[in-house]
C-alpha cells in the first residue's frame, strides 16, 4: 500500500477553499471572478475570459494552479519583480544605515504629494454603452477604453515613479457596478493615512459626474490618537467640500500594549459593539432626506445596542438572517441609474484593499456576514446584503488607484502582503525611523547580546538589520539549517505589527505640528475617545497587565509561527489583536506602552 503523504493544514485550507468555490460554480474561469489586483503574477498564464477576442483574452488573463485547476495564490497582489542586484544592494544598505529618527514635519503628507493633479492620476472611467450594444462589442469597447487609459497614464508618468496599481479591467468593472447600482458610497479609509487612499478623481467622478453622495468612513479609529483623528477629519473636509465624514472602528477599545503581549484580550471579533454605526445612519438619513424609509435601520440599531448590552455580544441565532445577493457577470450589466429603487437605499463600500470594508460591512450587521482578512485583496467579488428591508450593502473588492505615494508606505499601508516581499529590511528602516520601535519591541542590540553582564554606558547605533536581528532573537525565529536568527521572517513579523496597528506608523495632515496643541485640546476629543472606547481600555489595563503576569511564559510552536505571513486562508478574524502568542519573554511587570508614545505624541496625555 503507498504511503500515506502527510497533509498540511495550509494544504487542507487550500482544498476546502477549492471546494467552496466550486459549490459556488467558480473554477476561476468566469470573467465575474476576481482577477489580481495590481500587477498580478504567476508563471502561467491562461485564458480566463469567455470572451472570443483575443484582445479581451489578453487583458483578462490571470495566472492559474499548477494543475489548471483553482489557484487560491491568483488574487495576489504583485509588485514588479525586482533584479537580485538591486535586492543585494538594499539589503546591503539596510545592515549598513544607521537609522535616524525622521522630524515630525516629515510625518506630515498632504493630499497633493500623493496624487499630485498634474500627473493625470485618474482612474479608468466604464466607457458610454447603449442596450443595444452585444456583449462582445461593450467589452471590446472597454477594454480599448482601458488601454488608451494605461497609455495616457504612463506617458504622463515616467516608469517607476507611479505607485503599484490595479491592472486589472476585471476588478475595475466591479467598481464600475457598485459606483452605478448604489445610492451612496462609503468611501472606507485607514485614519492612519487617510490621503494614501483617497484618489481626488474618484471624489470627483461620484459627486460631479454621478451627482451621488459620498461617506467617508475614517476607519481604524481606534489605532489613532484623538487630536490626529481630529486634524484629518478637519483637513480632508477643508479639502473635499463636498464629504459627509464618519469616524468609525470595528474594535473600539483596543489594547496598544499587545506587541508583547502573550495573552489573547478578543477571542472573536465582536462586531455588534463597533464606533460609529449610528453616524453612517445619521449621515445616510439627511442625505436621503426622507425619500426612503430608514426607520428598519434604526430600530435595528436600538436593537442590536440592547441586545449587545444583555448579552455581551449578539448570538448567530438570534440574528436575523441576511439576505445575499452574489453578483455574477459584472461586466454584463447594464445598470439602473434610478436612485432609491423600489424604495430601497444601496450603500455602496468602496476603498483601497484592507482598509476594513468588509469589517464596516460586519458591524453594520452586527455579526460577520464577511469575512475578514490581514491579506489584502481578500475580497473578490462584489456582493450585496439586505441590511434590512430597505437598506442594501455592497462589497466591492479593494481597488489600488495609481498615485504618487512610495512603496514603503504603500507596503505598511497593508496594500501590498507582505508575503510578497523581496526585500523587507528597507521598509523595517522606514517604519523604525517614524515610530519609537526600541520602547515598544523592548530590543536589545545584536552587539550586546552576548555580553549579557556587561553594562555598557554607550547606546549602540541601530541599523534595519540589527533590528530585525534583535526582534528575531526575541522572539526566538531561527533558520532551519543553521539555526541562526531568521532575520527575514523578524522582518516580515515587524511589518506585520506596524499594518495591524501594533507598532503604529500615523502621518499626519499638513501643518499638525505648528497647530498640535490646538488639535490635542479640541472640544471634540471626548467624542472621539468614547467611540474609541478609549476610557474603557484604560481603566481595563491594570487588570490585564495582571493577568499576563500569571501567564505561563510556554507557547506552542503553531501558535508562534501564526506571525509567518501565511495567512492564505486569509479570515483572520479570530485572530484579534494583541492575541497571538508574541513572545516566549515573559513581558516586564508593569509593561505599558502608552499611546501616544508609541505615536510620538507624548504631550497628548
Ligand atoms: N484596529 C482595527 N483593525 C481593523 C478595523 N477594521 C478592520 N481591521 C483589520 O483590518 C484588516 C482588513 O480588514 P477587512 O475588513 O478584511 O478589510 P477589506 O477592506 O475588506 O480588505 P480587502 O478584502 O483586502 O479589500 C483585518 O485584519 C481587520 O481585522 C478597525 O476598525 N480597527
Amino acid at each position: 500500500m503507498p504511503r500515506k503523504k502527510p497533509f498540511s493544514n495550509k494544504q487542507k485550507k487550500k482544498q476546502l477553499q477549492v471546494k467552496r468555490e466550486r459549490k459556488r460554480g467558480d473554477t476561476g474561469s468566469g470573467p465575474s471572478s476576481r482577477n489580481a489586483s495590481v500587477e498580478r503574477g504567476g508563471e502561467r498564464q491562461s485564458d480566463t475570459s469567455d470572451s472570443e477576442t483575443t484582445d479581451i483574452r489578453r487583458i483578462n488573463q490571470q495566472p492559474f494552479g499548477r494543475d489548471g485547476r483553482y489557484d487560491p495564490n491568483r488574487f495576489r497582489l504583485h509588485f514588479e519583480k525586482e533584479s537580485k542586484e538591486e535586492v543585494e544592494r538594499r539589503k546591503k544598505l539596510a545592515m549598513e544605515t544607521v537609522l535616524k529618527p525622521v522630524s515630525d514635519k516629515e510625518l506630515e503628507v498632504s493630499k497633493d504629494e500623493i496624487y499630485p493633479s498634474e500627473k493625470g492620476l485618474v482612474f479608468p472611467r466604464r466607457p458610454s454603452w447603449t442596450y443595444e450594444m452585444t456583449r462582445e462589442s461593450l467589452l471590446r469597447k472597454e477594454e480599448k477604453s482601458y488601454r488608451d487609459y494605461l497609455e495616457d497614464l504612463h506617458s504622463r508618468n515616467p516608469p517607476g515613479s507611479l505607485s503599484h496599481f490595479e491592472h486589472n479591467l476585471e476588478t475595475w468593472r466591479q467598481l464600475w457596478r457598485v459606483l452605478e447600482m448604489s445610492d451612496i458610497i462609503l468611501l472606507i479609509v485607514d485614519i492612519r493615512h487617510p490621503v494614501l487612499q483617497f484618489p481626488p478623481d474618484l471624489y470627483r467622478y461620484i459627486t460631479a459626474d454621478l451627482h451621488k453622495q459620498v461617506i467617508l468612513v475614517l476607519n481604524k479609529a481606534d489605532l489613532c490618537p484623538p487630536p490626529l483623528v481630529i486634524a484629518w477629519k478637519h483637513y480632508m473636509a477643508s479639502q473635499f467640500p463636498h464629504l459627509e465624514m464618519v469616524c468609525f472602528t470595528s474594535h473600539p477599545g483596543q489594547s496598544y500594549n499587545t506587541v508583547l503581549q502573550k495573552k489573547r484580550m478578543r477571542k472573536k471579533a465582536d462586531w455588534s459593539r463597533a464606533g460609529g454605526l449610528i453616524d453612517i445612519f445619521k449621515a445616510c438619513q439627511e442625505i436621503t432626506a426622507g425619500k426612503v424609509d430608514l426607520s428598519s435601520w434604526e430600530q435595528k440599531i436600538q436593537r442590536d445596542a440592547a441586545a449587545a448590552r444583555l448579552d455581551g455580544e449578539l448570538q448567530d441565532e438570534g440574528a436575523e438572517s441576511v439576505l445575499v445577493e452574489h453578483q455574477s457577470d459584472s461586466a454584463l450589466e447594464m445598470s439602473n441609474q434610478e436612485l432609491y429603487k423600489d424604495g430601497v437605499l444601496t450603500l455602496g463600500c468602496i476603498g483601497f484593499p484592507n482598509v476594513g470594508k468588509s469589517s464596516v460591512i460586519n458591524s453594520l450587521v452586527g455579526r460577520k456576514v464577511v469575512s475578514v482578512s490581514r491579506t489584502p485583496g481578500h475580497t473578490k467579488y462584489f456582493q450585496t446584503y439586505y441590511l434590512t428591508p430597505t437598506v442594501k450593502l455592497c462589497d466591492c473588492p479593494g481597488l489600488v488607484f495609481p498615485s504618487r505615494v512610495n512603496k514603503q508606505l504603500q507596503i505598511l499601508a497593508g496594500i501590498y502582503p507582505v508575503a510578497q516581499l523581496q526585500e523587507p529590511y528597507t521598509s523595517v528602516g522606514y517604519l523604525c525611523e517614524r515610530t519609537p520601535y526600541l520602547s515598544v519591541l523592548k530590543l536589545k542590540h545584536p552587539s550586546l547580546q552576548e555580553k549579557e553582564s556587561q553594562q555598557s554606558t554607550e547606546e549602540p547605533s541601530w541599523t534595519a538589520w540589527d533590528v530585525c536581528e534583535a526582534w528575531a532573537e526575541r522572539r526566538g525565529y531561527k533558520t532551519a539549517k543553521a539555526a541562526r536568527n531568521d532575520v527575514y521572517r523578524a522582518a516580515n513579523s515587524l511589518l506585520r505589527l506596524a499594518i495591524d496597528g501594533r507598532l503604529c506608523l500615523c502621518l499626519r495632515p499638513p501643518g499638525y505640528s505648528c497647530l498640535k496643541e490646538h488639535w490635542e485640546n479640541h472640544p471634540d476629543l471626548p467624542e472621539i475617545m468614547a467611540l474609541q472606547g478609549r476610557a474603557a481600555e484604560e481603566e481595563g489595563s491594570a487588570e490585564r497587565e495582571d493577568e499576563e503576569d500569571g501567564e505561563s511564559s510556554s507557547e506552542p510552536e503553531e501558535e508562534r509561527d501564526r506571525d509567518a505571513d501565511d495567512d492564505e486562508d486569509g479570515d483572520d478574524e479570530d485572530e484579534g489583536f494583541g492575541h497571538r502568542g508574541w513572545s516566549d519573554d515573559k513581558p516586564s511587570s508593569g509593561f505599558t506602552v502608552n499611546m501616544y508614545n508609541v505615536l510620538r505624541e507624548n504631550d497628548c496625555e
